[in-house]
């Protein structure tokens, strides 16, 4: 269905729609499993169930003496010193009126439940193995300084659940459990086309009226931070028939379909005419800029078309895929939420979402970079966040409070 642009659909319905149009991809045969490290910025595919406690056993969290805390008085008292206990040892029984050295991350001896670190000991030394030894020790409650077993997590809780990006923690965490493998999404391949006849390379000369193509490595590296395999086609040029014989030289390989560009209302929109007959739907979101947009299957494989204004494709990107491949796939660089106060007023079309570009300083403000223009590339790359109008407000005083996206 190829249709003009009568209706505007809200932020969140295109988000919706987004995340329902990519849903179908989360299948089995999408997910493999590989070794941990493999695994970095992947998204977890299935939930994981600690198979052991953490810490496994009781032990030490300081290098001191491990002691049965009813042994020892308020006042403190003078123990006998027992065997050492080496973290990596299966200690024996703790024998009640001694205290065994005992180090960071040493199975506590059946009997103790208290550790005094060695600071804390007259004299503050260990004494030499197997010379007969005392030590002055203060009392201490029970489970002075003793990590617990199933402190962290306990055997058949929840470890991680599926779609969490796995980052340096939770990959420590699968190691901590004994794991040498996990099962993840593959990326996703995406088919990355940019068009427009006064679209050239960079590198290339640029005659009068032509300009560089910045949307295709503005949107090639979104997409691989957020975790994409993309396949580049060069600039579409604005004939229908090249755009869409190239998108179907690439359907079988590809999982999704980005276009910029051709889009709107002009008389040459070549991704609008080259959708024509697939299930293909152009409308207008109410969001600015970034508005028009394209969303449905060509040749049955998913495709959104964004405009084409670099910062409206990529705010496009951070609206509406990017928060679909977190919510899904657990793809990596979900953008932090934060509010901050505005250092200067902005005023933003009453009856569409508006996406400011900013800065936000330590001090918790966030300034504006640049007006509200989707050609401002460069003070684009002078923001740290996208600032979030929403709709139904048409201006905002310095020092107002708003929602802020970390980039
Ligand atoms: N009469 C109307 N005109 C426009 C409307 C409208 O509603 N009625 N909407 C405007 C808005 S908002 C946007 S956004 C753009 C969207 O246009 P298209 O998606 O059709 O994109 P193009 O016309 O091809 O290009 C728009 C703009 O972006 C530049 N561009 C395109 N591709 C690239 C690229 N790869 N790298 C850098 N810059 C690119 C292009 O030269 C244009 O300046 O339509 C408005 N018009
Ligand atoms: O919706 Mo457009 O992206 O404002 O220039």
């Amino acid at each position: 269905m190829h249709r003009t642009q009568a209706r505007h659909v809200s932020v969140e319905a295109h988000r919706e729609s987004v995340r329902q149009l990519l849903a179908p991809l989360r299948t089995a045969d999408r997910i493999e499993r590989l070794p941990l490290l493999a695994a970095l910025g992947r998204g977890l595919a299935a939930d994981v169930v600690a198979p052991l406690d953490l810490p496994p056993f009781a032990n030490s969290q300081m290098d001191g003496f491990a002691i049965r805390s009813a042994d020892v008085p308020d006042g403190g008292t003078e123990l006998r010193v027992a065997a050492p206990v080496p973290a990596g040892a299966a200690p024996p029984e703790l024998a009640p009126g001694t205290a065994a050295p005992i180090m960071t991350g040493a199975m506590m001896p059946p009997g103790a439940d208290a550790v005094v670190p060695i600071e804390q000991a007259v004299p503050a030394a260990f004494p030499v193995p197997g010379v007969p030894a005392t030590v002055r020790l203060p009392a201490a409650p029970p489970r002075n300084f003793v990590r617990d077993a199933g402190s962290d997590i306990r055997a058949g809780e929840l470890a991680l659940t599926a779609g969490t990006c796995l980052g340096p923690g939770q990959l420590g965490l699968l190691a901590a459990l004994g794991f040498t493998e996990v099962s993840v999404y593959r990326a996703l391949r995406v088919l990355l086309v940019t068009t427009g006849d006064e679209v050239v390379e960079p590198g290339s000369p640029l005659a009068a009226g032509k300009i560089y193509d910045s949307n295709a490595t503005l949107l090639e590296s979104s997409m691989r931070q957020a975790g994409l395999d993309v396949t580049r086609t060069g600039i579409a040029t604005d004939r229908v028939e090249e755009l869409t014989g190239l998108l179907r030289r690439h359907t079988a390989e590809v999982d999704l379909i980005v276009t910029t560009g051709g889009v709107s209302q002009g008389a040459y929109e070549v991704v609008r005419q080259a959708m024509a007959g697939h299930a293909v739907d152009f409308f207008g979101v109410a969001m600015q800029p970034g508005g028009p947009q394209g969303i449905g299957t060509f040749d049955g494989v998913p495709v959104l078309g964004f405009p084409g204004n670099p910062v409206s494709c990529l705010v496009s990107f951070e609206m509406f895929l990017r928060p679909a491949l977190g919510d899904l796939f657990g793809s990596p660089a979900p953008r932090p939420v934060l509010r901050a106060r505005l250092a200067g007023a902005l005023t933003s079309p009453s009856g569409k979402h508006q996406v400011r570009r900013g800065t936000v300083l330590p001090d918790g403000t966030v300034r504006l970079e640049g007006g509200a223009g989707s050609h401002l590339v460069s003070a684009l790359a002078h923001s740290n966040a996208l600032i979030q109008v929403p709709e139904g407000i048409a201006a905002l005083a310095g020092g107002a409070e708003v929602e802020v996206w970390m980039l």
